[in-house]
């Protein structure tokens, strides 16, 4: 096993649950887990500047390769010293392979054995990313941790479909480790598939555990399955990845699976929520989900939420908010987002804080209660 420049450290598992605590050290720091990762899809948690992430907790965020290869290209971002240059940010970051873009971006694709052919979102000019490619364009943009090259199934799909399709997961994810070039500084994680077929999950996680990554994603999941049904995959699949290397649920950040995912032994989750539902004035606050924008807070001069300190709540109101959002001003974008990210990343420093003090359940059942989950 190679020493690899992403590693975990396990400080604690909570006495009644499946969650832990540990830190995850990469060339661009250390921080610790359970966490959750903003999203930067075009290198730039969109409204946020970096000194803001810094100052609410982030201490990792994701970049999209799909995106950055079709636009600005990979090569500008690796002339211009790398992601951590180009986008003024100093901590971690991820960058997500390009797959799942490729399948949820383009309907036009047909994925071979060498790789996937599609059109370019953009403009519909003729693409093709194989597991080489992916790696590749991964080196140049210089993340601290990379993805596997995978193909995410619908969750639908049948058993045989899957079968075939993890087996080429698996056979990608070999490509992929031999494609790599900066093996010392940038960690490869690999990434599990087999939608929700049990024997198909053992198979993934058997074939790329028995090749040495840095660390595990768990993929094809919140893909529209039932929130029941992703924690029936999590509990026999985390359990099947090493203890000591980090364990990342990808796409997942509403609260609710936040705190189920934390409690079956996952490390590192990804949304696109929190910026994307601030874009329309929806927030997520201690009471549950609030609307900013609706009629009712028009003359509502508390804060969005009483319990959090943020920047936002500390000096503007509903009412102000609801009139930016109304009128389409930029600076509302801004304070929203800034809010629900503030809110998933301090949710997180209060699930960790619960499993140094092995009460997460009660933790849990307080956060759903107020949340407004426990509601018929
Ligand atoms: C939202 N649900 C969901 N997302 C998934 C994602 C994407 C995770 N988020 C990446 C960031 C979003 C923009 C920049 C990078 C998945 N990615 C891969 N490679 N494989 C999955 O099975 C996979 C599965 C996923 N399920
Ligand atoms: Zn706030």
């Amino acid at each position: 096993m190679s020493n690899h420049p992403v590693t975990y450290q396990l400080e604690k598992k909570e006495k009644h649950t499946g969650a832990r605590l540990g830190t995850i050290t990469t060339p661009h720091g250390t921080f610790e887990t359970p966490m959750f990762m903003p999203v930067g899809t075009l290198a730039t948690v969109k409204t946020i500047a970096p000194e803001e992430l810094e100052e609410m907790g982030a201490g990792i965020i994701l970049s999209n390769t799909y995106h950055l290869w079709l636009r600005p290209g990979a090569d500008i971002v690796e002339e211009a010293g790398g992601l951590h240059k180009f986008m003024n940010w100093d901590k971690g970051i991820l960058t997500d392979s390009g797959g799942f873009q490729v399948f949820s971006l383009s309907d036009l694709r047909d994925i071979k054995e060498e790789g996937v052919h599609f059109r370019s979102h953009l403009d519909g000019s003729k693409l093709f990313l194989s597991p080489e490619k992916a790696i590749n364009v991964q080196n140049q943009l210089g993340p601290d941790i990379m993805m596997s090259f995978d193909e995410c199934p619908p969750y639908d799909e049948s058993y045989d479909y899957v079968k075939k399709s993890v087996e080429r997961t698996s056979r990608w994810a070999e490509r992929g480790l031999e494609a790599h070039k900066n093996p010392d500084t940038q960690g490869l994680f690999g990434i599990v598939q087999g939608a929700g077929f049990e024997d198909l999950r053992r198979q993934s996680a058997k074939d790329l555990t028995s090749m040495d990554f840095a660390g595990y994603s768990i993929g094809g999941l919140s893909v529209g399955e039932p929130k029941s049904e992703m924690y029936r995959v999590l509990d026999f699949t985390t359990p099947l990845l090493p203890e000591n290397k980090p364990r990342y649920l990808m796409g997942v950040g509403t609260p609710d699976a936040l705190i189920e995912g934390v409690m079956r032994g996952v490390d590192m989750f990804d949304c696109v929520l929190p910026t994307r539902i601030a874009r329309n004035g929806t927030t997520m606050t201690s009471q549950g989900r609030l609307v900013v924008k609706n009629a009712a807070y028009a003359r509502d001069y508390r804060p969005l939420d009483e319990k959090c300190d943020c920047y936002t709540c500390r000096n503007y109101s509903r009412a102000y908010l609801r009139h930016l959002i109304k009128s389409n001003e930029t600076f509302g974008l801004r304070l929203t987002s800034y809010h629900n990210l503030y809110f998933l990343l301090n949710l997180m420093k209060d699930v960790r804080q619960a499993i140094r003090e092995d009460n997460l359940l009660e933790f849990k059942e307080r956060f759903f209660e107020e949340y407004g989950y426990n509601k018929p």
